[in-house]
């Protein structure tokens, strides 16, 4: 697959007269590639388009050049002290700390610049902000092909995070068969893009894995964190981004897999496409690799520029490395860190002792810094500066081409992501534990309950109240993780604008639903028939159908929690809270609540199932047996003479409100919190 790795120098040509452009990119004889629209008619030929959509690896269809200039950003940091008379006092200040300092950089199609620096010195920051994702406001500019981003230009963007989000039951292939699915234009067949998923498993040496489950954690082990690597750029590879943006692509992998997966950014970006990506401890032969290449010393810029000649430039503002053999991305970091001469500082710490080491270290940072503006920053001004017009002006049409920002329709989206989560989720909604519990509760509230008939309505009642309380608490637990769990890959496919919120909604709450209802089902035929209930079919089918109505009650309620908290530990606690008191506002348990707290039972979805219940089972005009040759009205039974099986159309209601509303609630909040 790396076979390609030659030095391919792309050609962008183009002129304001003409408007014309092409880019060249021929990495080997077989796999040469030209894309030259016409930029006179801004509506590109759909053949060509497809064409070009398949052959990813050859070519970008639309060059971008990135620009950033004197990039600041600051985060406010929480106040250190956080006492009590602290919250109250209005005057405490906001401690703020600056990032990036003025980083300035240009990066054009067919280049790969990498971003050096030691840990915490902002290169996940300036990657971030490059792609648009940074979280509140900077200062300085960022352009690309001279305009500012846009959702369009996030739609040509590949972002490749430093933690690989992935759904980790599905395998290499199905991961990126949906993703294709639904990030490829409708204008392609479903076979073509099954295709592109193997063309992208082909081209990133994904063979070996392709069934292989990705897995994820300790606990669940699947492919290797290189290979999981390369399926994420797999992910981000299939739209053919016009930009890609890669946060530490080597990290945790050996120096061979790193050298190669350098090589594959470096021919992807020979394809026509700007490649940016950051880096820890590159080896020489990694760092050969680089065109460009940007060194950040806590947030400031210290060199941005060709990789080729930042040896040169350090060495003319009087760094050199200390011996010939040391590595040029070591030599840069120790300058970022700080640090001089290994030799020289050791002999001198020695000497002088750690503060002096600090001191030194300071002042080695504070010269290069000011190097870097004294000498380097006009000259990338300028270059910056440089009049572009004709360039912007014809990548502009380009990427100004009326586009919506979905590729495929919502029903295309809502049955692709119901696929797709019944896939991930198989081992969890069939799993035989899961199955074992409800099925073993069933049989054992059936033999505890064993033919209670009328007679001994005590019991009966109680069957219905467990019936309640047990399909409360059972969907809404499962329900809690639904959201909580799916949040980072929710969140990555949502920032590249893979599908509708309402799609993935839709998909997600439908794709629960087989269980969730097959399982109470089994459990009410189970226990209804052995625990001796009014053996009549249509009390059955509606006792049933109350049992099922409150299932989708509670699993709202659960999804509703899990969106607004986001942390499920939070969002469980919470839930026991509340079923406990619906448990206890019930009706059962209690039956003279004191009026000041007695309305809490209307908020409680397990009052209504009860009620229905109790309403379904019993008539006003039955009988049971209420002492020796004794038969009392089942309605003045106190425990349902008290609750009313009256007006039962209203607890109807009020389930079917609490039905709608939480689930609106769980959209609203998922809405707001992606
Ligand atoms: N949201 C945030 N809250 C607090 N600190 C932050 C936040 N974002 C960034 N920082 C701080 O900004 C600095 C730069 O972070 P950044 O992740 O960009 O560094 P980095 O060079 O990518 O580090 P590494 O190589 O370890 O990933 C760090 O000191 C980090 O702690």
């Amino acid at each position: 697959m790396m076979a390609l790795e030659q030095d391919t120098t792309p050609t962008v040509t183009m002129s304001p007269s003409n408007i014309n452009y092409s880019v060249h990119a021929e990495p080997s004889g077989s796999a040469s590639s030209a894309v030259s629209p016409s930029m006179e008619d801004s509506r590109p030929d759909p053949q060509q388009a497809i064409r070009a959509q398949i052959s990813i690896l050859h070519g970008s269809l639309r060059p971008v050049t990135l620009k950033f200039e004197d990039v600041t950003y600051s985060i406010k940091l929480s106040s250190a002290d956080s006492s009590i008379s602290n919250w109250f006092s209005s005057s405490h200040p906001t401690l703020t700390r600056t990032v990036l300092n003025g980083v300035t950089g240009i990066v054009r199609p067919g280049e790969l610049l990498a971003m050096l620096g030691p840990s915490g010195s902002g290169k996940t920051t300036l990657l971030t902000a490059l792609g648009g994702r940074l979280p509140g406001k900077f200062s300085g500019s960022i352009t690309y092909n001279g305009h500012p981003f846009s959702s369009s230009m996030k739609r040509k963007t590949g972002f490749v995070t430093q933690d690989d989000v992935l759904y980790p039951h599905l395998t290499v292939i199905e991961t990126l068969t949906y993703a294709a699915l639904l990030r490829l234009p409708s204008s392609l067949s479903r076979e073509s893009k099954i295709e592109q998923a193997e063309m992208i498993i082909t081209e990133l040496g994904l063979l070996r894995c392709r069934n292989g489950v990705v897995g994820g954690g300790p606990l669940f082990r699947g492919i290797s964190g290189g290979e999981r690597k390369r399926v994420s750029i797999g992910l981000e590879m299939l739209v053919n981004p016009s930009l890609l943006l890669l946060d530490e692509p080597t990290s945790g992998l050996d120096s061979t897999t790193a050298q190669r997966m350098v090589e594959t950014l470096r021919r992807v970006a020979r394809g026509g496409r700007t490649v940016v990506t950051t880096i820890h401890q590159p080896s020489s032969r990694l760092y050969r690799l680089f065109d460009k290449l940007v060194v950040l010393c806590d947030g400031w810029p210290i060199y941005s520029g060709s990789a080729g000649r930042a040896m040169e430039y350090f060495g003319s503002i009087g760094y050199v490395p200390a011996f010939n053999f040391v590595s040029p991305a070591d030599f840069l970091l120790d300058l970022a860190s700080g640090i001089t001469s290994d030799s020289k500082q050791e002999d001198h710490h020695e000497l002088h002792g750690r503060s002096e080491q600090h001191d030194d270290s300071n002042s080695t940072k504070q010269s290069i810094i000011s190097s870097y503006r004294k000498n380097l920053y006009p000259v990338l001004k300028a270059e910056i500066q440089k009049n572009y017009q004709g360039q912007i002006h014809a990548l502009k049409t380009s990427l100004t081409n009326n586009e919506s920002r979905w590729m495929t329709t919502w029903w295309e989206q809502f049955k692709v992501l119901l696929k797709r989560g019944l896939k991930e989720r198989r081992h969890e909604s069939y799993s035989g534990l899961r199955i074992f519990q409800v099925i073993s509760v069933s049989v054992l509230s059936g033999l505890l309950w064993w033919h209670s008939d009328t007679e001994r309505i005590q019991d009966q009642v109680g069957l219905l109240f467990f019936f309640s309380i047990f399909w409360g608490f059972f969907p809404l637990f499962n329900a809690i993780f639904a959201f909580p769990q799916e949040r980072p890959m929710l969140t990555r496919e949502r920032a590249s604008s893979m599908y509708r919120l309402s799609s993935y909604y839709f998909a997600r709450t439908a794709g629960d639903l087989p269980m969730e209802l097959i399982l109470p089902t089994a459990f009410v035929t189970i226990t209804y028939w052995m625990g001796g209930l009014k053996p009549c079919p249509l009390t059955f089918l509606l006792t049933l159908l109350v049992i099922l109505y409150n299932v989708l009650v509670a699993q709202g309620l659960g999804l509703a929690l899990g969106a607004i908290l986001k942390d499920a530990k939070q969002a469980t606690t919470l839930a026991s809270v509340t079923m406990l008191v619906f448990l206890l506002a019930s009706g059962y348990y209690i039956q003279h609540i004191p009026a000041f707290i007695a309305w809490l039972k209307y908020f409680s979805f397990s009052h209504y199932c009860y009620k229905l219940l109790i309403g379904v089972q019993y008539t006003g005009n039955e009988y049971y047996e209420c002492g020796v040759k004794m038969k009392c009205r089942v309605s003045d039974f106190s425990g349902i003479k008290f609750l009313g099986i009256d007006n039962l159309g209203y607890d109807v209601a009020a389930l079917t409100i609490m039905l709608v509303g939480y689930r609106l609630l769980a959209y609203a909040a998922l809405r707001i919190n992606h």
